[in-house]
């Protein structure tokens, strides 16, 4: 997340650059969160660390974003392509948040944005 969020840092501060497409591959845009990296921490870890510090990023881009999604787009993942302008999905697309299912909180990126704003 630190590169996506520097590069999209560079992408907004290059006049040359007009709008911001995300992709990922046929199989998968992004799978979301790296289960084995949090699995261990605590709510409070995560919430309070740097965890999700630039998940977020997607959305305060000041151009155009436009997210090219095929294959599984889950969890965070998900919530990317959301935080897109325009999500152009192909027909192998697939939106979820199975986190539930791990006791996690889905949507959980959303969630903060919106109660921060
Ligand atoms: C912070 C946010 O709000 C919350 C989150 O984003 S929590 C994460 C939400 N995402 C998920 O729960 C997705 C979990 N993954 C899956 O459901 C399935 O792996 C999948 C549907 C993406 C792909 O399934 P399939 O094609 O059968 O491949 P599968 O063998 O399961 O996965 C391939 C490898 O990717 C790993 N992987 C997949 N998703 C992962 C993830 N989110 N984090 C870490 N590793 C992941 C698997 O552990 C596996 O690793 P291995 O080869 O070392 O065993």
């Amino acid at each position: 997340m630190t590169e996506v969020g520097r590069a999209l840092d560079a992408f907004e501060a290059d006049g040359e650059i007009g709008a911001i497409v995300i992709t990922g591959s046929e199989r998968a845009f992004a799978a979301g969160a790296d289960i084995k990296e949090m699995q261990n921490r605590t709510f409070q870890e995560r919430y309070g660390g740097n965890f999700l510090a630039h998940w977020n990023r997607i959305s305060t881009v000041k151009k155009p974003v436009i997210g090219a999604v095929n294959g599984f787009a889950l969890g965070g993942g998900c919530e990317w392509a959301m935080m897109c302008d325009v999500i152009y999905a192909g027909e192998k697309a697939q939106f979820g948040q199975p986190e539930i299912l791990l006791g996690t909180i889905p949507g959980e990126i959303l969630l903060i944005t919106l109660i921060l704003n």
